[in-house]
C-alpha cells in the first residue's frame, strides 16, 4: 500500500469513526426531529403553535438514556442527580426535558408548573401505565373522562371521607396492636417486611373482610405476580413476569367476583357500611345507579395496588425517620400519651386523630420523604405545547414528582428530617406526593390516618431502633433501606 492510499484511509477512519459514534450518540434525536418535521409537513401541527422540542437528549438507539438513568439510581444512588444532570446542563427553562426511556421518546416534567400543567389536563394526557390488561379494564385507574369521575365519587365515598374513615379508624387498629405486640416478642424485625404483613391483613379484612388464612396468603401472592408484571416488559408467553402477572390477575378476579356472587345470594345482610366490596356494591350515583360487578372487582383489585404497598412503605419510613430523630420521638409520644389519658385504653378516633396536630406534621414529613410514587406516567392524546415547546402526540409523559420535594428551592435542607417545618404550608404546587388534579389520589387521607395510628400505638408502648443507621438505599422499584430497615424492637 502506497503512502497516498494509506493516507486515504486513515482520512477516511478519523473521518468516519467520529461521525458514526455521533450518529449513534444522537441516533434517536436526529429520528425524532426528523419523523416530526415529516409530520409538520403533512399538516398536523401543533396545537397553538410551539414547534420545538424541549432541551435534552435522547440518547442511544433504542436504549435512549435509560442505562444512564439505571446509573444514577442503581450504581450512585443517586435519583435526584438524573434530573440535576439535565438542570445543569440545559438550564432551568420552563421544568421540561425531552429525553427516551424504556424504549420510547420522552418528555421530563420537573417543576411545580410543568407538573401541574400535566397532571390537570384530562383531555391532553391520558394514563400512561398501568396496562389496562393487569389493573383491570373498569378500575378507576384506567378509566377517562366521565366514566373515570362517576367512578371515583364511588371510590373516595367508599374509603376517603369522615364517615368511612370513623369506620376504618376503628377496625384497623386491633391489628395494628397485635402486630406490633408481636414485633416486640421478636426483638428483631424487618420492618420492610412487617409493615407490610400488617398493612395486607388490615386490606383484607377492610376490603372483603377477611382474616389472616391460605386464602389471604395466595392472594398476598398474586398481588405480587401482579405488580412485578406492572414494570416487565409487555412480552407474554410462559415464564415472562408479564405472563405470570396476567395468571395472577386471573386469580385474583375469580377469587373476589366468588366472594362477590356468595352476597349477592345474601343480598339483605349487605349493607353499605360493612367493608369496601359490600359499599361499592350497594352505593348508588346520583341517577340511582349501581356498579356493575365488573366495576367492583377492577376497583377492588385496583384499590389494594394503590393502597397496599405505599401505606405499608410509609409506615417503614414513619419508623425509620423516628428511630433516627429522637427529638421528634420525644415530642411525639408526648401528644400521644395525653390523647391516650383521656381516652383511658380505648382506640382513638377520627375526631382524636384531628386534634392530634403534631402528629399530623409527622405524618407529612414522612410522606414528602418517603416519595413513594417517585414519577408519574402520562401519554400526550394530540401535539400539546407548553411555554413555546412541543410535547408531540403519542409521546410518554414522565412526570417527575419526587425533586419538587428533594429541591432545596421548595423545602429548606431538604433531606433533613423535620416536621416542625410543616408548622407554615409549602410553597404553592410544591407538594404534589398525592398527586395533582382529577387523577389525585383516592385515598390520601386514609393513608395519613393509617400512618397516625400506626405512630400512635408505637409511640405508646415501643421503642425501636435501627440495626444499621447508614444502611444504602435502593430505589428501584421503590425507595427504602437494602437492609429492610432491620431493627431492634421492644416494649417502652
Ligand atoms: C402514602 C401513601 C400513598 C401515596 C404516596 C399515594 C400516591 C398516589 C399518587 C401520586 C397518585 C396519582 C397517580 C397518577 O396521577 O398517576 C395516586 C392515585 C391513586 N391512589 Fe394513592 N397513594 C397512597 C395511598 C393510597 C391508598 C391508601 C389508596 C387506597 C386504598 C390509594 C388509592 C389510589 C387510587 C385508586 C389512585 C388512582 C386515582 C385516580 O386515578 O383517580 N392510594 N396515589
Amino acid at each position: 500500500m502506497g503512502v497516498s492510499e494509506l493516507a486515504w484511509w486513515l482520512g477516511l477512519l478519523l473521518g468516519a469513526i467520529p461521525l458514526l459514534v455521533q450518529t449513534i450518540w444522537y441516533w434517536n434525536d436526529v429520528r425524532s426531529l426528523v419523523s416530526l418535521k415529516l409530520r409538520s409537513a403533512c399538516g398536523n401541527n401543533v396545537k397553538q403553535g410551539g414547534g420545538k422540542l424541549p432541551p435534552g437528549h435522547m440518547g442511544l438507539p433504542f436504549l435512549g438514556e435509560t442505562l444512564g438513568f439505571l446509573w444514577y439510581c442503581k450504581i450512585l444512588r443517586r435519583p435526584d442527580d438524573f434530573i440535576h444532570s439535565k438542570r445543569k446542563r440545559y438550564g432551568e427553562g420552563v421544568g421540561m426535558y425531552r429525553t427516551h426511556l424504556y424504549g420510547s421518546p420522552t418528555i421530563l416534567t420537573c417543576s411545580p408548573a410543568s407538573n401541574k400543567f400535566v397532571l390537570k389536563s384530562a383531555e391532553d394526557f391520558r394514563i400512561g401505565w398501568p396496562a389496562p390488561e393487569l389493573v383491570g379494564f373498569s378500575s378507576l385507574i384506567n378509566a377517562e373522562g366521565k366514566q373515570h369521575a362517576r367512578l371515583k365519587s364511588f371510590v373516595v365515598k367508599a374509603i376517603n371521607q369522615p364517615q368511612a374513615l370513623r369506620r376504618i379508624a376503628h377496625t384497623v387498629q386491633p391489628r395494628v396492636v397485635s402486630a406490633l405486640h408481636s414485633w416486640a416478642e421478636k426483638g428483631t424485625i424487618n420492618a420492610v417486611l412487617e409493615t407490610k404483613k400488617v398493612t395486607f391483613e388490615n386490606i383484607c379484612k377492610l376490603f372483603v373482610s377477611m382474616d389472616p388464612s391460605p386464602v389471604t396468603d395466595a392472594i398476598d401472592q398474586w398481588f405480587e405476580g401482579l405488580v412485578k408484571g406492572f414494570r416487565a416488559y409487555p412480552i407474554n408467553f410462559p415464564g415472562s413476569a408479564a405472563h405470570h402477572a396476567l395468571k395472577c390477575r386471573r386469580k385474583l378476579t375469580a377469587v373476589f367476583r366468588e366472594e362477590l356472587e356468595k352476597r349477592k345470594g345474601r343480598k339483605n345482610e349487605i349493607h353499605e357500611n360493612s367493608d369496601l366490596m359490600d359499599g361499592l356494591m350497594q352505593i348508588k350515583d346520583e341517577e340511582g345507579k349501581q356498579l356493575t360487578d365488573d366495576e367492583v372487582v377492577d376497583n377492588i383489585v385496583s384499590l389494594v395496588v394503590g393502597g397496599y404497598q405505599s401505606t405499608a412503605l410509609a409506615s417503614m419510613w414513619a419508623l425509620y425517620h423516628t428511630s433516627k430523630s429522637p427529638e421528634v420521638l420525644h415530642k411525639l409520644r408526648e401528644e400521644n400519651m395525653m390523647i391516650s389519658k383521656e381516652k383511658k385504653g380505648e382506640f382513638i378516633t377520627l375526631d382524636d386523630i384531628s386534634q392530634m396536630k403534631y402528629t399530623a406534621k409527622v405524618v407529612e414529613e414522612t410522606i414528602r420523604l418517603a416519595n413513594i410514587s417517585p414519577t408519574l406516567f402520562r401519554v400526550a392524546n394530540r401535539d400539546v405545547e407548553y411555554g413555546g415547546y412541543r410535547i408531540p402526540k403519542d409521546w410518554q409523559v414522565v412526570v417527575w414528582i419526587r425533586s419538587l420535594h428533594t429541591d432545596p428551592m421548595n423545602f429548606d435542607n431538604p433531606l433533613s428530617f423535620n416536621p416542625d417545618r410543616w408548622d407554615q404550608p409549602a410553597k404553592p404546587g410544591t407538594f404534589q406526593v398525592f398527586g395533582w388534579g382529577h387523577r389525585i389520589c383516592a385515598g390520601n387521607m386514609l393513608a395519613r390516618m393509617q400512618l397516625t395510628i400506626i405512630l400512635h400505638h408505637l409511640a405508646l408502648g415501643y421503642k425501636w431502633e435501627l440495626l444499621d443507621p447508614d444502611a444504602k438505599m435502593t430505589h428501584l422499584p421503590h425507595q427504602r433501606p437494602v437492609d429492610g430497615a432491620a431493627m431492634a424492637f421492644s416494649v417502652l
